[in-house]
């Protein structure tokens, strides 16, 4: 089993609602299972400012599903979700990132882990330390509780709305 950290984000109505049917289809993919799901955010658009706040949180997947392959079977739950790529960074009804597979570095055309922006993000950085704070990710010196702790609160709350059971 490999231990996956997956970003999610939403910002088209209904936000929770992507979000929990995303995290239900993942958990349904052959070979896999959410273990963990951090709080939920609100967070204020990041990159391209004019667009609706995101709802944004992280989720642990154990799976034995190739990175390439659970990329694929993502962006698949993406299509399944309505998602339409309108612009870079723009508006989505769901966005998943594979922000860590176990401790490996990719670099390929389609794929690049860790994350490249999970370290500008504090929409990443945040619910990330809340489920394992002191991972060290490739590449990195600190562990993720100080990565995000410097990355800062600005623009990020935790969600007060129907919580996911
Ligand atoms: N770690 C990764 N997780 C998800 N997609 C990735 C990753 N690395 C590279 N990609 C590639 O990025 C492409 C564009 O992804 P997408 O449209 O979701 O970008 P974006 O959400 O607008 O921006 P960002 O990736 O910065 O969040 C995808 O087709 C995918 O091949
Ligand atoms: N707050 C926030 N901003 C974003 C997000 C996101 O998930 N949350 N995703 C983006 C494209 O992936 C661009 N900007």
């Amino acid at each position: 089993m490999q231990l996956v950290y997956l970003g999610l984000g939403s910002n088209i109505e209904d936000r929770l609602c992507y979000i929990r049917s995303a995290i239900q289809k993942i958990d349904n993919l052959p070979h896999t299972r959410v273990v963990e799901m951090a709080p939920i955010y609100v967070s204020e658009p990041w990159g391209v400012k004019e667009q609706t706040d995101f709802l944004n949180t992280v989720i642990a997947v154990e799976t034995t599903i190739t990175p390439e392959e659970l990329l694929c079977l993502l962006q698949d739950i993406e299509k399944m979700l309505g998602r339409i790529k309108e612009y870079h960074w723009g508006p989505r009804t769901i966005d998943i990132d594979i922000l860590l597979y176990e401790d490996c570095i990719i670099d390929t055309d389609v794929l690049v882990v860790p994350h490249p922006h999970m370290l500008e993000r504090n929409f990443v950085l945040v619910p990330l330390s809340v489920l394992n704070p002191s991972k060290v990710i490739p590449g990195c010196r600190e562990p993720i509780n100080i990565l995000a702790q410097r990355c800062g609160n600005v623009g990020l709350y935790e969600w007060e709305g129907d919580k996911i059971d």
